[in-house]
């Protein structure tokens, strides 16, 4: 990793002061305040309580005790989107005393549809502050602490310590590594879901004698093999279920109501049944961090650990170089002066229906090296060269590998459309849909 300059960080500080700035004067106007540290643990429910929480005060295992247990207990959710979203509100309305609510993001309108914690009017709000007021809307009682960084090795210890359990809704490999091994070094448990397209998973680490996220997973996946919900899509209801049972277990582990045995859950929407549970073995003792002899006694880089950090976000590749590219207007002089040339579009097809240049060939980058022949074709009946192929995607990803697979294939000089779609939308036509 490169090291920062002086200059570097001077920037850095400048723009951070800025921001906390305009955070401060969102907070002043919110009227709404997180409660201030330090959370004052209590010896009984109040009348209030009682009232407030009547219908699982009566239920049978539950009671007072683990009505209160929940009260003067705190749970860190790490992460306020899509599983985050719906574990906070139940988290927050079931009676947790304290919820720290870990997010470096804002609302935006693409995350509604299933970080229903969220709303219209929040958007561009920090998550976390977001978060904090739905939930005191529905529980002003509830100590809700936002952190509005992103986790990493160097504040993990230092927040997490402060909590019983620790909620992992975030949607990275390298978050999930770090909570984990966070989790081991500080003895908590950790309940950790993910979601993607119609399935979602979910496990409860790190407790009683079951296993941590490296026993099952010495070793980080390819980042290329990872798939992300800005990828590959995902139903919103998918991580509203597992949300949800991320805050019961962590109900479940706080009231002493928690079986214990370690399992693992997988969750498929289209299938049927819809749930499975598998049973896991207890911690390995061979396991780098919570085995007999570990040799991870203190957080690592994880983004270098995993090869991809913690923003899943506009990652953007640099396959080609700045002469294999162009950008979206100089392909809008290209269509204005009406040379001779291919558009490929390498999305998947389905995404045809959403926007498309009437004009362009689909064939999806999974696709291209078995239909090469297609573009061939088409090439040879228009007598186009390799250097009058554009290859567009949404975001310009996909576009610069599959310039590559031409060349393995004979066409040589094709080039790609800097930013895809996106920048389509962005400098030629603002009416063209962004998703
Ligand atoms: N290390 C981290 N620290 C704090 N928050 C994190 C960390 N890693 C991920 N998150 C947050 O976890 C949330 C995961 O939400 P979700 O999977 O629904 O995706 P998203 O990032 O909001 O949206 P999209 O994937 O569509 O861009 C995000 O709000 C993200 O900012
Ligand atoms: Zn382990």
């Amino acid at each position: 990793m490169q090291s920062k300059t002086i200059e570097d960080l001077q920037l850095e500080n400048d723009a951070l002061r800025q921001r906390i700035k305009v955070l401060e004067s969102q907070l002043a106007e919110s009227n709404d305040t997180p409660l201030q540290d330090p959370f004052e643990t209590v010896a009984a429910l109040t009348n209030p309580d009682i009232r407030r929480f009547g219908r699982q005060l009566i239920l049978p295992r539950w009671g007072k005790a683990s009505q209160l247990k929940l009260r003067n207990s705190s749970v860190l959710i790490v992460g306020a989107g899509g599983l985050g979203a719906p574990a906070a509100l139940y988290l927050g309305a079931g009676g947790i005393g304290r919820l720290g609510i870990v997010d470096h993001d804002e609302v935006d309108i693409g995350n509604l549809h299933r970080q229903v914690i969220h709303t219209e009017a929040k958007q561009g709000m920090p998550k976390a502050l977001s978060a904090m007021k739905a939930i005191h809307a529905i529980n002003s009682s509830c100590h809700v602490v936002p952190y509005l960084f992103s986790m990493d090795s160097s504040n993990a210890m230092d927040v997490i310590k402060d909590y019983d359990l620790v909620v992992d809704a975030t949607d990275n490999v390298a978050t999930r590594y770090l909570l984990n091994d966070a989790c081991v070094l500080l003895g908590k448990p950790l309940v950790s879901g993910s979601a993607l397209r119609y399935d979602g998973q979910l496990t409860v680490y790190n407790y009683q004698q079951g296993p941590c996220y490296r026993c099952l997973h010495p070793v980080p996946p390819p980042p290329e093999t990872v798939g992300r919900c800005s990828d590959n899509g995902v139903l919103g209801v998918v991580p509203g279920v597992i949300g949800i049972l991320q805050a019961l277990e962590a109900m479940k582990v706080i009231s002493g109501l928690h079986p214990g045995e370690p399992s693992f859950l997988i969750f498929s929407a289209l299938s049927n049944p819809m749930f499975r549970t598998m049973k896991l073995r207890s911690k390995k003792k061979e396991c780098a961090i919570c085995g007999d002899n570990p040799t991870i006694t203190k957080l690592i880089d994880y983004v270098e650990f995993c090869g991809a950090g913690a923003d899943d976000k506009n990652i953007t590749q640099s396959v080609l170089g700045p002469n294999e590219r162009v950008s979206a207007t100089e392909y809008n002089h290209v269509l204005e002066t009406n040379r001779a040339h291919v558009l490929l579009d390498v999305r998947p097809a389905l995404q045809l229906d959403i926007c498309n240049l009437p004009h362009s060939l689909n064939i999806p980058i999974d696709e291209l090296d078995k239909r090469i022949g297609e573009l061939q074709d088409i090439m040879k009946q228009q007598s186009i060269e390799g250097k009058d192929v554009y290859v567009v995607c949404r975001l310009g990803n996909d576009s610069q590998l599959a310039v590559r697979m031409l060349e393995k294939h004979g066409i040589q000089g094709a080039r790609d459309l800097t930013g895809g779609y996106y920048q389509w939308a962005t400098d030629v036509d603002t009416s063209f849909p962004i998703y």
